[in-house]
């Protein structure tokens, strides 16, 4: 479990993190979503003892990082995946890793073999394509087999194969009860991945929530009637008090309603349907209704 309480960080005038408090638990996928320069990176380097708070703190199964003991066994983390000497072997980069935790050199073989990277275990990180260094942080994330592990944009620079590997592995991670946070814009595979979001903006707390509580709370979802005979059809289900409106020729939409009550009404009737479809909306939507206010960086020029 990770708790964060009423973190703060200023750089300069900035306020990077802004009394930030949540709580990270075991067992699912917690992803950690929030526009360019909210705050995400920066509460990840807290979380890791890396960045000093200026208020407020994280623990770490109740202890701050900085009083774990042999830390690669507590938390595994993907921050920069290139943070690497790119000079080094891959294989070498683990082992002074897993020395330094007195994790048995055994272990740097199967995290390498776990990620795909064994048959360039001896290769110098200088010739690893981004894909291939972000695969190596993920192998050392993993090296200390820790309970909790934190992924700072860890689909970065990979392949449709890759990203689908990701989402895999952390959602085994996660059902072998292990804590774990994700950062990523890529709202479609956080939608596929996560079953728990913290959002932040500006560094503040904007919602902490399941997916689906999130995504049913920031758009709206309805039924989709489409009839050839739109007229009685509205009536129809108008009478049975659903919210229902017209939006073009032969097409309903009726609010806080299932298929199934439109099907019952429309046969109750005699009406032909044509179509009857749930509409529910995507986590990339309504992550844009919630963040729309606090986007720091947007492009300017002619909407694309
Ligand atoms: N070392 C630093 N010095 C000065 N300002 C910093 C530093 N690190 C981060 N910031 C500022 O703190 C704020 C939060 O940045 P951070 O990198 O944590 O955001 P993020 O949510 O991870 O963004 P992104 O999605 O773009 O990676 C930004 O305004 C950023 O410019």
């Amino acid at each position: 479990m990770i708790e964060v309480r009423n973190l703060t960080k200023r750089y300069g005038g900035t306020v990077a993190v802004d009394r930030l408090s949540f709580t990270v638990r075991p067992g699912q996928v917690t992803g950690f979503l929030g526009p360019n320069g909210a705050g995400k990176s920066t509460t990840m380097r807290m979380m890791l003892g890396l960045d000093r708070p200026a208020e407020g703190r994280v623990l770490i199964d109740g202890r701050p990082y900085e009083r774990l003991t042999e830390p690669l066994r507590r938390v595994g983390a993907l921050l920069e995946a290139t943070a690497v000497h790119r000079g080094r072997r891959a294989q070498d980069h683990l082992r002074w890793l897993a020395r330094s935790n007195r994790i048995p050199e055994t272990r740097v073989r199967e995290v390498l073999a776990m990620v795909g990277l064994e048959g360039v275990a001896r290769k110098r990180v200088r010739g690893f394509s981004l894909g291939m260094s972000q695969r190596l942080g993920i192998a050392a994330a993993l090296l200390g087999d820790p309970p909790i592990l934190l992924f700072d944009e860890p689909l970065n620079g990979l392949d449709p194969e890759g990203i689908v590997w990701i989402r895999n592995l952390l959602k085994a991670l996660a059902a072998e009860g292990r804590t774990v946070l994700v950062s990523s814009h890529l709202m479609g595979e956080m939608a596929l991945t996560a079953e728990h979001l913290v959002v932040i903006g500006r560094g503040r707390l904007l919602a902490d929530t399941t997916v689906a509580e999130f995504v049913t709370a920031h758009t709206r979802s309805f039924v989709r009637v489409r009839t050839p005979e739109p007229e009685r059809m509205r009536n129809a289900i108008a009478a049975a008090g659903i919210t229902v409106t017209q939006v073009a020729d032969g097409t309903l939409e009726a609010d806080g309603t299932e298929p199934a009550t439109i099907g019952e009404i429309a046969a109750a009737k005699g009406l032909i349907v044509h179509e009857v479809a749930m509409q529910t909306a995507s986590l990339e939507e309504a992550f844009m209704r919630l963040t729309g206010d606090v986007v720091d960086y947007r492009a300017g020029g002619p909407q694309w």
